[in-house]
């Protein structure tokens, strides 16, 4: 029996799945959040159990080793050896990258170099790729890029209006990001509405710690929110999204910041939910006090009017829509959510029934029975995306 495992880094938790292939049955799944924010949950389904536990999880590097730990010492497997293909999500991928690879050393320095394009992501995919190559020397790892899917978006939308040879010197332009969990989505999506891609107009909304939104066109990435890195866009947990680059500067001078890139960090870092609200990144803890605390509701609301906009201005983008999804940890939970920013986009015959909407987690049409356009909740599935790729690329080198 073949066993592939699926690491996925994302800026505030790592998962992972491993599946038997090539029948995609899935053996285990784990996730460890809220890295680096103190009191992780980490939870790991294996055998019809469940493990839970909480304990402070300090950045990626500790949460990799966790996770090879508790392969082994919950009996997931017995030696590492067991898993004869690894797949990596990989955030950046730049412009050479537009599809997955099997990783070389030579991908892996180009890797290294792409780190600056995803700050927060690309050196803890590089630490997982590492940590899985010291373990596993022989086994094929493979590197799945969020950018990807994003490689169809036309000039037009991809150019910053500025010098345009910044972009030929320096390859300065949009890659956005959360292409795979796009991919998985949009198949999903048009599963359930008995339409081929090349029928429909999408748009969905990938909302967790970090969040971005997609306009699909006939299957195809026509816009995404982030940019040149996966800080700008809507507002995020711990990043601004977008904002103006001259008040960037004007608060550098006022806070005698001289190293841009300690300007960065605090875009990335110290903003966005965390930022506006001073109590947490984490959208669970905001509910929990916004009845009392101004700035705890005030993010939230920031958050879901930077999603309205980019909702009206992608309808707008591609003259239509059909159906709106709700993906990752906020996407996939928030009820509350849900509902108010579907409730602020009745205009474009967008209605959602709070009944069917009462779910966490699972695949549903949550749209009223008369509502022009659908509402779709699609749990993401990135790391089964990502085990097809090594699957697909395993065939093809042998
Ligand atoms: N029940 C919930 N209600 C609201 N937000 C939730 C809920 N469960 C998880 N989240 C949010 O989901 C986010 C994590 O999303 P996820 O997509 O898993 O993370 P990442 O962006 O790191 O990949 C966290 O910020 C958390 O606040
Ligand atoms: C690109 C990105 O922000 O990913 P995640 O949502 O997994 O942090
Ligand atoms: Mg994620």
């Amino acid at each position: 029996m073949e066993k592939t495992i699926a690491v996925n880094a994302g800026s505030s938790t790592l998962k992972f799945k491993l599946f038997e292939m090539p029948s995609e049955k899935l053996i285990s799944s784990g996730s460890i959040d809220r890295i680096g924010l103190g009191k992780s949950n980490i939870s790991i389904k294996f055998n019809g159990k469940k493990f839970k536990d909480v304990q402070d999880v300090n950045d990626h590097s500790a949460a990799i080793k966790l996770m090879l730990d508790k392969l082994i010492s919950l009996k997931i497997v017995k030696h590492y050896d067991e898993i004869t293909g690894v797949g990596h999500r990989v955030v950046a991928g730049g412009e050479e990258f537009n599809d997955s690879v099997v990783v070389t050393d030579d991908v892996m320095k180009k890797l290294e170099n792409l780190s600056e394009l995803a700050p927060l992501h690309e050196p803890a995919n590089i630490l997982g790729i590492k940590a899985f190559k010291k373990i596993l020397p022989n086994v094929i790892n493979v590197a799945v890029f969020d950018t990807s899917f994003h490689h169809t978006i036309p000039e037009k939308n991809y150019l910053y209006g500025f010098p345009y040879k910044y972009y030929q010197k320096y390859g300065a332009r949009k890659y956005g990001a959360h292409g795979t969990s796009y991919r998985y989505v949009s198949k999903r999506a048009s599963k359930m509405l008995g339409k081929p891609l090349k029928d429909l107009k999408l748009i969905v909304m990938h909302i967790g710690a970090g969040a971005s939104i997609c306009a699909i066109d006939h299957g195809k990435s026509l816009d995404t929110s982030m940019g040149f890195t996966p800080l700008t866009g809507i507002m995020m947990a711990t990043r601004s999204g977008d904002i103006d680059p001259s008040v960037v500067s004007f608060v550098m001078e006022k806070e005698h910041i001289k190293n841009p890139n300690d300007m960065i960090n605090i875009l990335n870092s110290k903003s966005g939910l965390a930022g506006v609200s001073g109590v947490s990144a984490d959208m669970r803890e905001l509910e929990k006090v916004m009845s009392h605390n101004h700035r705890a509701m005030l993010a939230r609301e920031m958050f879901k009017n930077r999603i309205i906009r980019y909702v009206g201005q992608y309808i707008a983008e591609m003259n239509g829509v059909d159906a709106i999804v709700f993906t990752a940890g906020v996407g996939e939970n928030d009820i509350g959510i849900r509902q108010e920013v579907t409730d602020k986009l009745s205009y474009f015959g967008i209605d959602v029934d709070p009944k069917k909407n009462h779910i966490r987690g699972q695949e549903r049409d949550i749209s009223s029975d008369d509502a022009k356009v659908k509402t779709l909740l699609i749990p993401t599935n990135e790391e089964l995306m990502i085990v097809r790729d090594v699957e697909r690329l395993k065939n093809a080198s042998k």
